[in-house]
């Protein structure tokens, strides 16, 4: 089956949260320590998964605060020219940074992020600078859940979210699960709950919904999605990294999506990517199957790549891979 969006509307989706700078290591197969160059790209899960949809066709707009500062500058400019309205993105005048992700990529399957995200701008998204007039544009609300870790941006949060409810825009909630910055699990999981509950749609790693539900070890996916299935969803999606990804819907049907083999480089991107050519399939009105096709394939790129913003995919990239690995 295919998801049916409201057609009458200027934007696809607008995304709520992190805008923030990527440092992604130049020299690979080596630890931090020994790393002494980077290259900066914009990040931020949310800003990738606009990035990404912009570059696939899709009306993208974001709402987010930035710093007032030459990094501030840099992420606007660069959202802007790939396609993302950033009407809605306000600079802090109160001195607050851009958070940084420096990334350690010690071999394929070991990469790791280490986050600077004390005092940052984004988590000061306050509720007066979310405006209904803008959200209400959009088929799509896409949440990230790292925008739920502090006040006042959570606060911003439940208002948006509360807005695309009364004004048909469906929520997309991503649960984006970054530890830094939550006090605790149950305090993740009290929040994360609350906005899966008026989602549509979530998207996460089994692991995130693990912390989602509180649980210190892995919970099951059917036990999952009939949890969520008593509330608002309809679409319910459980990443599993190279094991692939499964969709369930709301009408029992349950589809598998393989990951697809590449030249692994490092293993972050692979989320965003995978989340922005995932919901450009549903919204172009292709069946879930194909969806899960695109995601994964979408993913397999980028992890091939040294960025997740810049190396976000195009179409028929995507639709080569696809049509490359379909007998496998
Ligand atoms: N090493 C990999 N090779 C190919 N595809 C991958 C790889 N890792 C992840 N993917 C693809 O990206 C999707 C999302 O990855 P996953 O690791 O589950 O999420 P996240 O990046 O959000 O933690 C997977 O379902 C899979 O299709
Ligand atoms: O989300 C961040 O703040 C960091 C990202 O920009 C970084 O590129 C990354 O970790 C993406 O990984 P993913 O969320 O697994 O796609």
């Amino acid at each position: 089956m295919a998801i049916t969006f409201n057609t009458d509307k200027k934007y696809d989706i607008i995304a709520i949260g992190r805008a923030c700078i990527d440092l992604n290591a130049n020299e690979y197969h080596r630890p931090m320590e020994k790393t002494m160059t980077f290259t900066k790209y914009v990040g931020g899960s949310p800003a990738n998964i606009a990035i990404g949809s912009a570059k696939l066709g899709l009306k993208t707009g974001f709402i987010g605060k930035i710093p007032e500062d030459q990094h501030g500058n840099f992420i606007k400019q660069y959202m802007s020219e790939k396609g993302v309205d950033t009407s809605n993105m306000v600079f802090d005048t109160e001195g607050r940074k851009a958070g940084l992700a420096f990334t350690e990529i010690l071999s394929p399957e070991e990469c790791s992020i280490l986050m600077y995200r004390d005092n940052v701008a984004d988590l000061y998204l306050d509720p007066t600078e979310v405006d209904e007039s803008y959200i209400k544009q959009s088929k799509v609300l896409l949440v990230s859940g790292t925008a739920l870790a502090k006040s006042p941006s959570r606060e911003a949060v439940f208002k948006a979210v509360s807005l695309a409810r009364k004004n048909d825009v469906k929520v997309i909630f991503e649960l984006d699960y970054r530890p830094y910055t939550w006090k605790s699990q149950e305090e993740v999981s009290i929040y994360y709950s609350a906005i899966a509950e008026q989602a549509d749609i979530v998207i996460a790693t089994r692991d995130e919904y693990d912390v989602m539900e509180n649980r210190q070890t892995e919970g099951d996916n059917q036990e999952t999605v009939n949890n969520l299935f008593q509330y608002e969803a309809e679409l319910v999606v459980i990443k599993h990294g190279v094991d692939g990804s499964y969709a369930y819907e709301k009408t029992g049907s349950i589809h598998h999506g393989k990951a697809y083999k590449t030249q692994v480089l490092k293993t972050f991107g692979a989320g965003d990517s995978y989340a922005s050519a995932f919901l450009y399939a549903l919204m172009n009105g292709k069946d879930i199957e194909t969806a899960l096709k695109f995601g994964g394939a979408s993913a397999a790129i980028v992890v091939s790549k040294h960025s997740s913003s810049e190396a976000m995919p195009t179409v028929s990239e995507i639709e080569q891979l696809i049509k490359d690995q379909s007998v496998d």
